[in-house]
Order: structure tokens, then sequence, then C-alpha cells
């Protein structure tokens, strides 16, 4: 009886101290799952890096090409990361495979972005990717495919400044794969564990940031920017078919470029 009474006062006294609900046993547990998950899954094997095309700093078309290659080859290891990470995330197995198909299609892009965030290097304004190989904005995409990757590199810098932590990185990841997409076959179905997982971010976020900064909005507004970013890539996607610069089958179909 005293123990549970002295719990019980600790709680209550949690919740008047600074009138936050502390995180569910249930919550610290789904964060600690993502967290590992994260790590287990956060950059390609050596080996794989080793073997894709080297990232030339030339200015020829030829050095051009060759940079067009090595994104599409670091990305396609990038996004089988990302699949074996969202299989793992507790909720993804209860879905339809079609709707698993359908999410993972369209947050692919908008992880990328996230993860190459985690990557950004703020003070040399760059992307350190696996292989230790810093992406500039100006070698990054303007040579490859003539597209400015200033939005990339802005939002990289914003979240540096913000200090996200990798709790709050795997349940934003979380948030944005189970986001709303179009041609869901059982979208409550998906914002339902959406819902889970902003929840926990919210209580995460009142739990470890200081309060009257509105945090949590500036988290959910990290969504917003992403889905931006996403549609960006689908525009390049787009208009690579028409500089003809052909995009590996892997990646057309999985961002739905028709041949
Ligand atoms: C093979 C490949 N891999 C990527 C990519 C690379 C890194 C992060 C995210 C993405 Cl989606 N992209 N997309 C971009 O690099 C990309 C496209 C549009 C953007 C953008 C990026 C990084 O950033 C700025 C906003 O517009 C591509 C193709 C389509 C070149």
């Amino acid at each position: 009886e005293e123990s549970k009474a002295l719990l019980l006062s600790s709680h209550a006294s949690n919740i008047i101290s600074n009138g936050v609900r502390p995180l569910t046993q249930h919550q610290e547990d789904m964060i600690k799952k993502l967290v590992y998950f994260q790590e287990e899954f956060e950059s390609p094997a050596e080996e794989d890096v080793k073997k894709i095309t080297t990232f030339p700093l030339g200015e020829s078309e030829e050095d051009s090409l060759k940079r067009f290659q090595h994104i599409t080859e670091m990305t396609i290891l990038t996004v089988q990361l990302i699949v074996e990470f969202s299989k793992r995330v507790p909720g993804f197995d209860t879905l339809l495979r079609e709707d698993q198909i359908t999410l993972l299609k369209a947050c692919s892009s908008e992880v990328m972005m996230l993860r190459c965030s985690r990557k950004y290097d703020i003070k040399t304004d760059s992307i350190v990717y696996a292989n230790n190989q810093p992406y500039t904005r100006e070698n990054y995409l303007s040579a490859s495919v003539d597209y400015s990757a200033d939005a990339l590199f802005n939002f990289c810098r914003n979240m540096c400044i913000l200090k996200v932590d990798n709790a709050e990185y795997a349940l934003l990841t979380a948030i944005v794969i189970f986001s709303e997409r179009p041609q869901l076959i059982e979208p409550k179905k998906v914002e339902k564990i959406q819902e889970f997982y902003i929840d926990t971010l919210k209580a995460y976020v009142d739990n470890n940031r200081p309060p009257g900064k509105s945090y949590f909005a500036k988290m959910l507004s990290i969504l917003t920017e992403l889905r931006t970013l996403g549609n960006m890539n689908s525009e390049m996607c787009f208009s690579l078919k028409v500089q003809n610069k052909k995009l590996p089958a892997f990646l057309a179909e999985i961002w739905d470029i028709q041949g």
C-alpha cells in the first residue's frame, strides 16, 4: 500500500509540478524500438558503398552523368534501408500489402530528405553520407540534373538548428511513413497508426524540450516541408525523362515514372 501511494503521489506530483503527463511505458518502449531500428538501418553497408560509381568533381558532361549515376546507386541502397526500417515499425505489418507498397512509394523520397538532414554538417554546409564523401550544394545536384539543391540544404540547415535528437528523428520518420496518401485502401487504419506516433512525439517533446517554444508545432511543420521536398523530387523525376537521363528501373518503379 505504502509503495503504491508513493508511486501515485510521485506520478501526481510530476503532473502537478510541470503540468506534463510523463510518457507511458508503452510509449517509452516504442521509442526505444524505433531508435534501435533507426541505428540498425542507418547507412548502407561499407562493401555496398564501395561498389558504386565514384562521385567525380569535374565539369564535363561525362562527370555530370557519372554524378547522376552515383546518386541513383546511393539512393537505391538507401531506399532499401528505408524499406527494411518501415517493415519493422509497429503497425506496418497490420496493413494490406497494397497499402504497404503505397506508403513506401510515397514516403521514400521524403524519408531520404530526412536522412540527409541527419548527415548534414553545418560547418561545411555539406551532407556527409555513408562513404564519408561530402556533398556540397554546388556539386550535389546542380551539375548532374541542373536543379537547385538549395531547398534540400536549407531544410538540412533548419533541422540542424532545431537540434532534432534520435528519438524525434525516429518518431518523425514513423509519422512520415504513416502519412495519408492517395489511393490508400484503408486510410483510416493508417491514420490511426500515425496518430499514435504523433501523440508519442508530443509526449516526448513535452517531457524533453523546454516549454513555451512550441517545439511540437515546429516538428509538425517539418512534415509539411518534407511533403514539398518530396513533390519537388517527383517533378525532377519527370524533368529527367525529358533530359532522357534514365532512372534505374527500381527507382522508376517506386517513384511511378513510366518508362
Ligand atoms: C536518384 C535520386 N536520389 C535522389 C535523392 C537524393 C537524396 C535525398 C533525396 C532524394 Cl529524393 N533524387 N532526388 C534528388 O536528389 C532531389 C530532387 C529534387 C529536389 C531535391 C533533391 C535532393 O532537393 C531540393 C528539392 O528538389 C534522385 C533523382 C531524382 C535525381
